[in-house]
C-alpha cells in the first residue's frame, strides 16, 4: 500500500531564502519571529494563547532542524528534540512568491516567467479593462481600483458598494485582481459571474489568478468575509505531479483551495471547509478515503489570509498551535507504505513590513512507517517535494527536480 498525503501549511516560511533581497525581504522568517515574539511574551492574547510558542508535534517531526538548516539559528525558546521524520529546508526558484507559483512548484511545476502585474498607482488597472468590465457585466462603475488588503477595503468601501452597487475591485503585490461584494446586496452568483468575465479580459495580461471575496454584514463595523472564497486562476504551463497521478489512474483528492489553484487540472475530487480545523476534518475523511496509489493534497490558508496578511502575530502563533495539537490524528491514520509532507508555499511574516508575502525557504517534514529519520539538506527547488512524492506512489519522474528522499538522509 502506497499513499502519499501532502499538507502545504500556507505561508508557513521558515526564513533563509538566499534572494530574498530582490523582494525587499532579506530577514523575514515567519517561524523564526513568531517564535522570537512568542518567547518574549509578545504573541499572547487573553483567552487566545501565551508564552513560548508550543509545537512539540512538527518539532518532533525535525520543524526546529529545518529552521536552522534555513537560518543558522535555533527558533527561540523552543525544545530540541530528536527529530523522528525527514526534515529539509527547500528554496524557491519560481519568479513570484505567489499562491499558483509555490504549489505548482512543490508540485513539480516551478514558474520561470514573470506574471503580469499591476502598477501601485491609482487608478492601478488600465482604463481600457475596466471599461470592458463595465461594458460586459452590465455594472454601473466598479470601486477601489487600486491596491489593498481585503480586510481594510470592504470596511473602507463596503457601504458604498452596497448603496451603488458597485463591485470592490483591488489588487496586491501579487499577480490578482480581486473583487469583493457583498453575498446578499451583490449576490454570490452574480459575483462569481463577474470574476469569470474578468479572468477572460485578463488572460491577456498574465494575470495568474483573478479572486471572488464575498463579505456580509450591513456596516463598516460588522462586515466579515465569508468562506465563499473562489480562486479563478491559469492553469499550469505544464502536466504536474498531479496530472501523472490521474493519468496512471489515480485518486486525487483536493482539500481547501488545492483544487482552484491547479485550475482544477489532474484533481479527481474537490472537499473544500471554512476554516483550517474543518480542513483538517476534511483531510482526514480524505485520508480515510484514499486507496492504493492515491494523492490527498490539502491547503491550510488561515495561517496566509487570516494572520499572516493581517499581520496578527498572537492569531498565527496560535492557529499553529491548533494545527500542531491535531497532527496526531493525521499521524495515528498513517499504514505501511503511506507517507505525510508537511511543507509551505512561501512565507508571510506577521511581523513584516506592509501585508503581503514574504520570500522564504519553507520547511519540509516527512514522515510514514519505515522512513528514516534524519536530514535531507537545502533543497534547491520545492519541486524535490513533489518528486519524493512521485516517486512514492511509483508515478513517472519530472523533468524539474530530484526526490529529496532518494538523496542519502544524514540520521541526525
Ligand atoms: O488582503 P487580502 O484580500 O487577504 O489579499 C491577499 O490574498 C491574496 C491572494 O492570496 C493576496 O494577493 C493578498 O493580497
Ligand atoms: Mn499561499
Ligand atoms: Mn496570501
Amino acid at each position: 500500500m502506497a499513499r502519499a498525503f501532502l499538507f502545504v501549511l500556507d505561508s508557513f516560511g521558515i526564513g533563509g531564502a538566499p534572494d530574498a533581497a530582490r523582494f525587499g525581504d532579506e530577514g523575514a522568517d515567519t517561524f523564526g519571529h513568531i517564535a522570537a515574539a512568542a518567547a518574549g511574551g509578545e504573541a499572547d492574547r487573553p483567552g487566545l494563547r501565551a508564552g513560548p510558542l508550543e509545537l512539540p508535534n512538527m518539532m518532533a517531526l525535525g520543524l526546529g532542524e529545518a529552521a536552522l538548516l534555513s537560518t543558522g539559528s535555533w527558533p527561540a525558546g523552543m525544545a530540541r528534540p530528536a527529530p523522528t521524520g525527514v526534515f529539509a529546508a527547500a528554496q524557491e526558484v519560481s519568479s513570484g512568491k505567489d499562491t499558483p507559483s509555490g504549489h505548482w512548484e512543490i508540485a513539480g511545476v516551478p514558474v520561470p516567467f514573470d506574471w503580469g502585474y499591476f502598477p501601485e498607482t491609482m487608478p492601478t488597472f488600465p482604463p481600457d479593462l475596466v471599461d470592458a468590465i463595465i461594458r460586459e457585466a452590465r455594472l454601473p462603475g466598479i470601486l477601489g481600483d487600486c491596491h489593498a488588503s481585503g480586510t481594510e477595503i470592504i470596511a473602507r468601501l463596503g457601504e458604498e458598494h452596497i448603496r451603488t452597487g458597485k463591485p470592490i475591485c483591488y489588487t496586491s503585490a501579487d499577480s490578482v485582481f480581486q473583487i469583493a461584494a457583498h453575498e446578499v446586496h451583490f449576490g454570490l452568483e452574480r459575483l462569481y459571474d463577474l470574476c469569470r468575465i474578468v479572468r477572460r479580459l485578463v488572460d491577456p495580461l498574465n494575470i495568474g489568478r483573478v479572486i471572488a471575496r464575498p463579505f456580509v454584514g450591513e456596516s463598516a463595523a460588522d462586515f466579515v468575509r465569508t468562506a465563499n472564497r473562489k480562486d479563478y486562476a491559469v492553469p499550469p504551463a505544464e502536466p504536474t505531479l498531479l496530472d501523472r497521478a490521474v493519468a496512471a489512474g489515480r485518486r486525487v483528492i483536493a482539500v481547501g483551495k488545492i483544487g482552484d489553484i491547479f485550475a482544477h487540472q489532474g484533481v479527481t475530487e474537490v472537499r473544500k471547509a471554512p476554516d483550517n480545523m474543518a480542513m483538517f476534518d476534511a483531510a482526514l475523511g480524505a485520508i480515510a478515503d484514499a486507496g492504493e496509489g492515491d494523492l490527498v493534497f490539502a491547503n491550510f490558508v488561515d495561517f496566509d489570509s487570516s494572520f499572516g496578511h493581517r499581520r496578527d502575530v498572537a492569531g498565527y502563533a496560535a492557529a499553529l498551535e491548533a494545527f500542531d495539537r491535531r497532527l496526531p490524528e493525521a499521524l495515528a491514520r498513517l499504514k505501511p507504505g503511506d507517507i505525510l509532507l508537511l511543507t509551505a508555499d512561501h512565507g508571510c511574516d506577521p511581523t513584516w513590513r506592509g501585508t503581503e508575502h514574504t520570500r522564504e525557504r519553507v520547511p519540509v517534514l516527512a514522515i510514514g512507517p519505515g522512513l528514516p529519520a534524519g536530514s535531507a539538506g537545502v533543497r534547491e527547488t520545492f519541486a524535490d517535494i513533489g518528486e519524493a512524492v512521485a516517486a512514492h506512489l511509483g508515478l513517472p519522474p519530472g523533468p524539474h527536480g530530484r526526490s529529496f528522499l532518494a538523496d542519502r538522509v544524514d540520521h541526525a
